[in-house]
């Protein structure tokens, strides 16, 4: 078998096997290549490879041997080639002697609010938050460039400034610039039109970190790309800190250059998911706090149990709490949550019940509600699951914990992993695709 066929096989399997995040951050990245005599596995980076060295390694030789049907001869490399892959940068045009402008672009400006200080940590958060302060700590040095993907309203921004403050508060006249990748793109296409371009480079190329948002936006912008592209390399060459976020993997990017894909994984890519109830909780009081509001538990659990896949919401829903008691002149007690944010509770009372989902999928495919709850894995019981868990995240407000311990107690990652599953079948498997619609229709009647 080919080492590329072998490990996209193997990638299969350990993607249901795996931690989420953990397949995520270290095993995705890895590449292989047919014209190695042996099962050579390139890590972008020696962080990733000493990593699974150290945790994974016997589950790949495992998953390998088991996959390949005989023992095969697996190691984890370095991707030597990958560091060297850049083209030869182009030289930076301000060598040094002129002092750049403070703020050419409008670029350096961080929130000061988005610290570490001010972050809550939690298990959906918990490696983008340590890789960033690592960075942060270190930059240049640790993971370059830092890819941080998620949902809307998660956090990503939030850790970038907070990754950029952390830098210029260690060293205060450090170059940290942070962009939104749109706003990278108008400087540029201006810069060619009133052909300033040199300005735009010098200042792009002379800093020490570089913070770009949203870098999905680039996709489609080949111009923007390919001058990216270069800058990119010249600051990883020159050792600036790169990191970027965006909402998805590097390679789900539509219409990104592969060869953009490729620098971007040769860092470390990490993921932040929805919070967990208790983060979500911790995260509304420490906002209550440091507003000199009293938010007691009851409350703050009402609200962390309505609001689910969405800090920002969370956030929303506090401010209408406060607007609310300053206008009524009220206490921030459970009655005065539960009128404020009636519609939300009303909104969720029409939704559809996890039992009643797990009851009709059961029966559309001919299994039992305990089959759905249990341990077992083979196709005719984990499919259905997997659709049952995706009507559950569509059809409910309910969080990815949540579901995951409706069914069976299982990790909030499976249930994403679930979801994404069911969303790329109903794209390409016609008989998928019907018995999901027949589905959505019986449930929503
Ligand atoms: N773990 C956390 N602790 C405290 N505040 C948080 C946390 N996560 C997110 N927030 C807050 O939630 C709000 C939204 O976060 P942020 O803007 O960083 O999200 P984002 O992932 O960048 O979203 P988008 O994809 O829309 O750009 C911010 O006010 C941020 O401070």
């Amino acid at each position: 078998m080919q080492n590329t066929v072998l490990w996209e096989k193997c990638l299969k399997k350990l993607e249901d096997e795996v931690d989420q995040h953990d397949f995520h951050t270290w095993v995705r990245p890895l590449n292989t290549r047919d014209t190695d005599s042996s099962f050579k596995l390139y890590a972008p980076n020696r962080f990733i490879k000493d990593w699974l060295t150290d945790n994974l390694l016997d589950q790949l030789q495992a998953t390998a041997n088991h996959v390949g049907g005989m023992d095969v001869q697996l190691s984890v490399v370095l991707d030597d080639h990958r560091a060297s892959m850049a083209p030869p940068p182009t030289a930076p045009e301000n060598n040094g002697d002129e002092p750049l402008e403070s703020n050419p672009f409008g670029t350096n400006v961080l929130n000061s609010a988005f610290t570490f200080e001010n972050h809550i940590e939690g298990k959906s958060n918990q490696i983008a938050r340590a890789a960033t302060k690592q960075v942060s700590e270190n930059p240049g040095v640790a993971y370059n460039p830092l890819f941080i993907y998620g949902g809307v309203g998660l956090g990503k921004t939030h850790l970038m400034h907070a990754a950029g403050n952390l830098i210029k508060q260690k060293r205060q006249n450090a170059q940290v610039a942070y962009v939104h990748s749109e706003r990278f793109v108008s400087d540029m296409v201006k810069s060619i039109e009133t052909n300033t371009m040199n300005k735009f480079k010098s200042y792009y190329r002379s800093l020490d970190a570089l913070l770009i948002d949203d870098i999905q936006f680039f996709a489609d912008k080949d111009k923007s790309q390919e001058e990216f592209f270069h800058t990119f390399n010249t600051l990883l060459e020159t050792g600036a800190q790169i990191i970027l976020t965006s909402d998805k993997f590097p390679k789900e990017i539509n219409n990104l250059q592969e060869r953009l894909t490729s620098r971007f994984e040769s860092g470390l890519t990490v993921r932040i998911d929805p919070p967990e109830l208790e983060t979500r909780v911790a995260i509304l009081k420490n906002k209550a706090r440091k507003n000199n509001i009293d938010l007691n538990d009851d409350v703050a659990f009402m609200v962390a149990k309505k609001i689910r896949s969405n800090v920002r919401e969370l956030e929303g829903a506090l401010h209408r709490l406060v607007a609310s008691s300053r206008f009524t002149g009220r206490e921030i007690d459970l009655d005065l949550a539960k009128d404020t944010l009636q519609d939300l509770t009303l909104f969720q009372e029409r939704k559809i019940s996890i039992e009643n989902i797990q009851k009709t999928v059961a029966e559309f495919f001919g299994i039992r509600v305990s089959d759905l709850k249990s341990k077992r894995r083979n196709r005719q019981i984990a499919r259905p699951r997997q659709v049952a868990m995706a009507l559950a995240k569509e059809l409910t407000n309910m969080s990815l914990p949540d579901i995951g311990d409706a069914f069976g107690g299982r990790d909030h990652t499976t249930v994403i992993h679930a979801c994404k599953k069911v969303d790329e079948l109903v794209k390409t498997d016609s008989k998928i695709n019907e018995d999901y619609n027949s589905l959505q229709k019986i449930l929503s009647v």
